[in-house]
């Protein structure tokens, strides 16, 4: 099958079209025919092996995973002799987590990471919505605990998570603030946002409506400006932006800096975000689409042989919301 592989850390152009063997599923997996995939951030950390710490997980000096990209779309092919609930036929999406693989014509993945697409998802959709919908629903409501009438400040509103954040807080009733660039003010608005601040005009740490939770998805601002706009017992989630920054030393400290020990010291819940996939996130993300609180939005399509390219745009960080490949 053909794949996109990696065999150094490094730039969009360590990434290579390759044939390679297609995967055969164990006992507890199904082996997927994928039909789109989507890129994260993720992507292009693990490409580049960024933050060096990460590479304790991913590999040291090369990725384990030889074959890059975790969301995707698609039918399945064939189901392991311990697999119950799926079919060959089926129409599925999923996360493939570290294991990555999604680049690919076929994956391998376990039951429990793969879910029944949304019936009214095409593919490229459905595959644009598995880490940055867990993020998004892990960071407001399983985190986050938002709740009717709650106000919810999304920075990063604009961006993969953002775009799908800003949907989901108001499916769980929220009042939503949406922070985006200029260019991106009208998308946020669409998506429901009740009020959008501009970063390119206000500070939105100076926003004088007071929220119950601030989801942080950029990373650039300090602690004291992101509690800033919290009500005084709000809740602020961290998840990425910052936290990669600076590499292998300054990733750690300001992780522990930001989420875990300035908390003690503080009235606010502030909590450090990693999403982690499984089939309950999936199927909570399938009922918003199919119910219609929740549509991906797409900025790019690619197809299987240009993720260098599509990398490279992604890791300019001004996407508008998702990146997807056509396999
Ligand atoms: N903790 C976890 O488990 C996970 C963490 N993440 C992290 O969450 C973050 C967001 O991911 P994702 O949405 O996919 O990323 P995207 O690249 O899709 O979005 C980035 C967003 O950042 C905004 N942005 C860029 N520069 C600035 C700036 N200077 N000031 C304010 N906003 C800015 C962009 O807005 P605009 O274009 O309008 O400028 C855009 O909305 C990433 O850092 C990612 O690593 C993601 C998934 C899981």
């Amino acid at each position: 099958m053909k794949a996109i592989v990696q065999d150094r850390y490094g730039p969009p152009g360590t990434l290579m079209l390759a044939d390679v063997d297609a995967p055969v599923p164990a006992a507890d997996e199904v082996l997927v025919r994928v039909e789109a995939a989507a890129l994260n951030a993720y992507d292009w950390h693990v490409m580049r092996g960024d933050p060096l710490m990460a590479r304790l997980a991913l590999g040291r000096s090369r990725p384990r995973a030889r074959i890059r990209g975790r969301d995707f779309a698609g039918r399945v092919a064939a189901v392991g002799a311990h697999v119950r609930q799926l079919r060959p036929g089926d129409a599925v999406f999923g996360d493939l987590g570290d294991a990555n693989g999604a680049f690919a014509e076929y994956v391998c993945v376990r039951e429990t990471l793969v879910a029944a697409k949304p019936a009214n998802l095409t593919p490229q959709q459905a595959a644009a919505l598995p880490l940055a919908g867990i993020t998004a629903l892990m960071g407001l409501r399983d985190v986050g605990q938002v709740e009717p009438g709650h106000r919810v400040l999304i920075n990063g509103a604009s961006g993969g998570v953002g775009t799908l954040a800003v949907q989901l807080a108001k499916a769980l009733g929220a009042t939503v603030t949406g922070v985006c660039s200029s260019r991106n003010v009208d998308l946020v608005c669409s998506l429901g946002a009740d009020h959008v601040v501009d970063y390119t005009r206000d500070d939105f740490t100076r926003d004088t409506r007071r929220h119950d939770v601030v989801l942080d998805l950029v990373g650039n601002r300090s602690l004291t400006a992101l509690r800033r706009p919290l009500t005084p017992t709000g809740t602020l989630v961290l998840s990425g932006g910052g936290v990669y920054r600076g590499g292998s030393l300054i990733g750690p400290v300001w992780l522990i800096a930001r989420g875990r020990l300035v908390a003690p010291f503080v009235r606010h819940r502030i909590v450090t975000l990693t999403a982690a996939p499984s089939r309950q996130h999936l199927d909570t993300l399938r009922a918003h689409a199919e119910a219609g609180r929740l549509t991906p939005v797409i900025d790019r399509t690619y197809p299987l042989h240009e993720v260098p390219q599509a990398i490279a745009y992604l890791e300019g960080e001004h996407a508008r919301a998702k990146v997807v490949i056509t396999v």
